[in-house]
């Protein structure tokens, strides 16, 4: 496959100075109020009829993601590859697969997007190449030659240990013997995805360049896929080390220095406690977000249970992070809902209620789409994107799944939930002009109930669950304070209701929201306490589902009674009485 690069400035010449961003407000902080939306390239719309999404399509669709309250992109990546792992196996770092278009239609992409407002985060694999990546190649034939040490070589298969096996259902070990070198390789995930060798310090460089090639086009930012595994060390579990910290401190550094206000976000699947560190410090800043996993399951553990503990409990086990950076938070992706992260016995729940059939699973997680584990309940669904939008952290919605698509497990692995958008009920549902009887990228759903959604019916149906989230995102844009606010888990006297404040610190007192969940199916009762905030005055921001509300106050004792209808959710904003002094 031929690949379409971008021109680059030669080794030793002054980088470019970046794109301008134009359309785009000035405010470094946009992240913090932004909600992101995953748009699976390949499957998001195909323009030119040859049945793969690409850059064009998404360009098109630009003006929906708008209309829906996006304001940032993230694009999976687009770099030529022999597809073994959709495209998370890159063959070429500067190239565009010629698939998804051009680099004029990249560019463009990035313009338009721009234009409506949306930033573009796009993503970048480092902890590994394809096997067919030229470095892996000429490491691989030439042990004495410039690359013959980019990649992790070793004559025994006996060493780091202590690492566990990430793809669980593919891989038996993360050493792969490799014929023509005569040595074993080293590989988290698939074996046809050797890890580069990051204690070289060409590679450093070689990656670095990489990085400052893709911020020149003026993208917004850059998701840091598998960021944790970079550097390996014998009688360690070779994840979260030391070196690795110091490779996204230096790459965040030259983004700083040479593209500043390029945000950097980590996908690090571990616990909020190792996490955290990937925000650096305010002195030696890593990443600008750091996606929250475990916040995940645990909002789809707590609506099986009717209980919200596991939420208090996972966010009770969050440290505070620096002043400079945020959470990510999503619902679903385009990998298997990840149960890496939850103890044996909550994998076992989880696999009960979510994922009865074997078909269902995969790696150590669930391969399904949000509706279906949802059962397709509009309530649920509602409820676990309130959850969503009002914990801490800027939000990720994974493209279907605002019109309750469907997943299809008979596909392999996580392609399950990887089909193509529907957007109306034309031939290929609207994702691609091509002929009837060409093979899309993946097949689209066919399940009858599931196979008909799609994205027109669901615009003029002002009663959608897509107008309906909508709705949710407008109201979430006019309180910044959930992007921006502190944080704090509340008392409620009821299991099922989660309360929490986010509330705006400036010297007035601010704004206060009190955002409330009944993760449970029946009504309940609940006081919460709020005991600075007694006598608030309460006006309501969002109620859901809809129907009658009775009118709440703060009691002088600073407590606050409410019925909930099942799965029901509140944001009240508060604010405190003037008081003569
Ligand atoms: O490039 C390899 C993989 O990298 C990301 O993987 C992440 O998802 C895995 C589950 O599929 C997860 O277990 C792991 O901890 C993550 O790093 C990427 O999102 C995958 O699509 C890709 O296969
Ligand atoms: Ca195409």
């Amino acid at each position: 496959m031929t690949s379409t690069a971008l021109p680059t400035s030669p080794p030793g010449v002054p980088a470019l100075p970046p794109a301008p961003r134009t359309g785009l407000g000035e405010d470094p902080q946009w992240f913090r109020t932004a909600v992101f939306y995953e748009a699976l390239l390949r499957s998001f719309a195909d323009s030119d009829g040859d049945g793969v999404g690409d850059f064009r399509g998404l360009t098109s669709r630009l003006d929906y993601l708008a209309w829906l309250g996006v304001d940032a992109i993230w694009v999976p990546p687009f770099y030529p590859s022999p597809m073994r792992d959709g495209g998370y196996d890159i063959s070429d770092y500067t190239g565009i697969d010629p698939r998804y278009g051009t680099v004029e239609d990249f560019e463009e992409m990035v313009h338009e997007a721009h234009a409506r407002g949306i930033r573009v985060v796009i993503d970048m694999v480092l902890n590994h190449t394809s096997d067919a990546h030229p470095w892996f190649q000429a490491s691989r034939s030439d042990p004495e030659g410039p690359y013959g040490d980019f990649y992790v070589w070793s004559d025994s298969d006996e060493v780091y240990v202590g690492t566990r096996i990430i793809f669980v259902d593919t891989e038996s070990s993360n050493w792969t013997w490799d014929e023509e070198r005569g040595q074993f390789f080293w590989h988290r995930f698939f074996s046809h995805q050797p890890d580069l060798n990051y204690d070289n310090p060409a590679v450093v460089e070689a990656v670095t360049d990489v990085v400052r090639f893709w911020a020149r086009t003026g993208v917004d930012g850059f998701r840091l896929d598998a960021i944790p595994y970079l550097v390996e060390r014998e009688g360690t579990s070779s994840e979260n080390l030391p070196g690795t910290h110091a490779i996204v401190a230096r790459l965040a550094a030259v983004l700083a220095e040479e593209f500043p206000g390029t945000i950097t976000i980590a996908e690090a699947n571990q616990m909020p406690s190792e996490v955290v560190a990937y925000f650096g410090t305010p002195d030696a800043p890593e990443c600008t977000m750091c996606f929250h996993f475990p916040v995940m399951p645990r909002i789809f553990r707590s609506l099986r249970e009717g209980r919200a503990d596991s939420i208090r409990q996972v966010l009770a086990e969050t440290p505070e992070i620096p002043a400079h950076g945020q959470w990510g938070t999503f619902l679903r992706n385009h990998d298997e809902l990840t149960l890496e992260m939850v103890s044996d016995d909550e994998r076992a729940l989880m696999y009960g209620w979510y994922a009865p059939e074997g078909r269902m699973r995969a790696n150590v997680g669930i391969r399904r789409r949000l509706s279906p584990l949802l059962g397709d309940s509009r309530d649920e669904i509602m409820l676990a994107h309130a959850l969503l939008l009002s914990l801490p952290g800027s939000p990720c919605l994974y493209y279907g799944d605002e019109i309750g698509m469907g997943e299809s497990i008979w596909l392999e692995d996580r392609d399950a939930v990887r089909t193509p958008m529907q957007w109306d009920r034309s031939a290929h549902m609207g994702f691609s002009a091509a002929p009837e009887t060409t093979a899309l990228t993946l097949p689209l759903i066919s399940a009858p109930g599931w196979a008909e959604r799609n994205v027109a019916d669901a615009l003029a149906d002002p009663g959608s669950l897509l107008h309906a989230l909508r709705d949710l995102l407008a109201v979430r844009r006019r309180h910044p304070v959930l992007g921006r606010g502190s944080f704090l888990m509340r008392l409620s006297s009821h299991a099922a209701v989660l309360a929490h404040t986010r509330q705006d610190t400036t010297p007035d007192g601010g704004t206060a929201l009190l955002c409330l969940a009944n993760v449970g199916d029946e009504e309940c009762r609940a006081v919460i306490d709020l005991p600075e905030m007694a006598g608030a005055r309460i006006d309501v921001v969002l109620a859901g589902p809809e129907g009658a509300h009775e009118d709440v106050v703060v009691g002088e004792d600073g407590r606050l009674g409410i019925t909930l209808p099942p799965r029901g959710y509140r944001w009240l904003s508060l604010s405190l009485p003037v008081r003569e002094s």
